[in-house]
């Protein structure tokens, strides 16, 4: 029999020499297990693996075992994280691992903090490799990706904003990372707008504002975070276009995140904005359902666990805007496990109020009917009343009906069969319609914002 195993070994070599860190990870991550004489399996932690797997290499994979065997290799690739758990590790460190799931949690938070490098202030777990990508952040990504390996060329300035919690510092900081990486001797500083200010001030009271200046002009690269901090220092705004001036001449490449775009900035040095209102400016939006659940089994994966897939949803459901909540519920349901020995499920959670902190709350409908949702929902689309009631089945009248459906099921507080009384439909099509949204709104689709559109003109 051929050493298929050996081969699959081959593979990962050949692939980390590639300095593909993703599929490094991802594969390196699930077990390859020979199943018969021509059959063979990548065994997942998770169906974000699997999915890539799949998508990105798998085609890959099946060449290079074509090369090398005298047979056809079928290989299969499948999700079992508790299999990938038992296998990837000794039986000790997996052991040692669930046992402690809830201290490497922290561990990895303390890492973070841990790692950075002191000169550059920059922090190696903020990557691009672990950093994923949706439709919300891919043209963000992809520039980030592009000035991090052509600095001080054409998106010099780049300036990135967007709300909290989304991803904007992981860019900025992976950023410099990944320039440092290829130019270790570089001058790079992550420094935010209060942690600038402070130092700005410190080097006047220290009568050294010429040192502060030279250390700044000196850089190759300035990754500054939260520059709306500076908003309340003018004096230092005025600093910073000084050093703005003089990096932009050398070519040097500068970042600047914020939670607004350059316009709404106030009280900012005035030349320094309109810099800024002439750089690549790109906004990161909050994350889509996928983008959420691929990030919670990103989460998962680098804290070497896994958890319940209804679970995942439930969370990717619920938290909606912020991914450092998302971080915060993977710490809160795994404390609870580990602490009480338990596997909560869906309902368990809902119970125990595991998430009640992180969820984001539902915009508030006061004292909605199913007649005055039925009226916004109507007015918004442009349909008659009376069409909800009908037996019309057009595609726009359906969705119409099916969103005003969703929409009363949550809102007022009516059984299923009450508002099928108002929609002259049995309590079926009621659950029906209502699935139907929720389905869509799972998958990240536009109803998200029509929904939320509506929601604010009738509260
Ligand atoms: N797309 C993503 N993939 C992986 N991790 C993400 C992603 N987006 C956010 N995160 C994680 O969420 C956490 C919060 O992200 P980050 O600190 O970058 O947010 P931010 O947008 O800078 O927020 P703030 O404005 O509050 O500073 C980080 O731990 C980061 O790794």
């Amino acid at each position: 029999m051929e050493d298929i195993k050996q081969y699959w070994n081959e593979f990962l070599n050949i692939i980390s020499e590639d300095d593909e860190f993703t599929a490094v990870a991802l594969l390196k991550g699930s077990v390859f297990v020979v199943e018969e004489d021509n059959k063979a399996a990548i065994v997942c932690s998770g169906d974000f693996a699997a999915t890539h797997i799949k998508k990105d290499f798998l085609g890959r994979i099946k060449d290079f075992f074509n090369d090398k065997c005298s047979n056809n290799i079928d290989i299969d690739v499948r999700v079992d994280a508790d299999f990938v758990n038992e296998h990837l590790m000794p039986e000790e460190e997996y052991q040692e691992k669930s046992e402690t799931a809830n201290n490497n949690v922290e561990v990895s938070n303390t890492t973070k903090k841990e790692v950075s490098n002191n000169k550059s202030n920059l922090n190696d777990y903020f990557r691009f490799d672990n950093f994923i990508q949706g439709n919300n952040n891919k043209y963000v990504f992809e520039a980030a990706k592009y000035v991090s390996s052509n600095p001080g060329k054409e998106y010099n300035p780049f300036y990135v904003y967007g709300s909290v919690g989304i991803g904007k510092t992981h860019l900025l900081q992976a950023i410099g990372n990944s320039y440092l990486e290829a130019n270790p001797n570089a001058k790079v500083i992550y420094i935010d707008g209060s942690g600038f200010r402070d130092e700005y001030v410190s080097s006047l009271q220290n009568k050294k504002p010429e040192v502060f200046k030279r250390k700044y002009k000196s850089l190759d690269m300035l990754l500054l975070d939260d520059l709306q901090l500076l908003e309340s220092a003018q004096e230092t705004s005025k600093e910073l276009f000084e050093i703005f001036q003089a990096l932009d001449s050398a070519a040097k490449q500068m970042v600047f995140v914020s939670d607004k775009p350059p316009k709404e900035l106030r009280n900012i040095e005035s030349r320094l904005k309109n810099r800024f209102e002439k750089s690549l400016i790109l906004s990161i939006e909050p994350p889509q359902y996928e983008t959420r659940l691929a990030i919670i089994e990103r989460k998962l994966f680098d804290l070497h666990t896994s958890i319940d897939e209804e679970v995942m949803k439930y969370m990717a459901e619920n938290i909606t805007t912020d991914v450092r909540k998302i971080e915060g519920a993977i710490r809160a349901y795994l404390s609870v496990r580990d602490l009480m020995k338990i596997t909560p499920d869906v309902e368990q959670c809902e119970k125990m109020g595991i998430f009640k902190d992180y969820f984001t709350n539902k915009p508030k409908l006061k004292n909605a009917t199913v007649k005055e949702i039925k009226k916004m929902v109507a007015d918004y689309y442009g349909i008659e009343m009376s069409s909800f009631e009908s037996t019309d089945r057009t595609k726009f009248i359906a969705k119409a009906r099916h969103v005003a459906i969703y929409l009363s099921c949550e809102y007022s507080k009516k059984s299923v069969t009450e508002i099928g009384l108002e929609f002259n439909r049995d309590h079926s099509s009621i659950i029906h319609g209502r699935d139907k949204v929720k389905d869509e709104l799972r998958s990240g689709s536009h109803l998200f914002t029509e929904i939320n559109e509506i929601i604010s003109n009738i509260s």
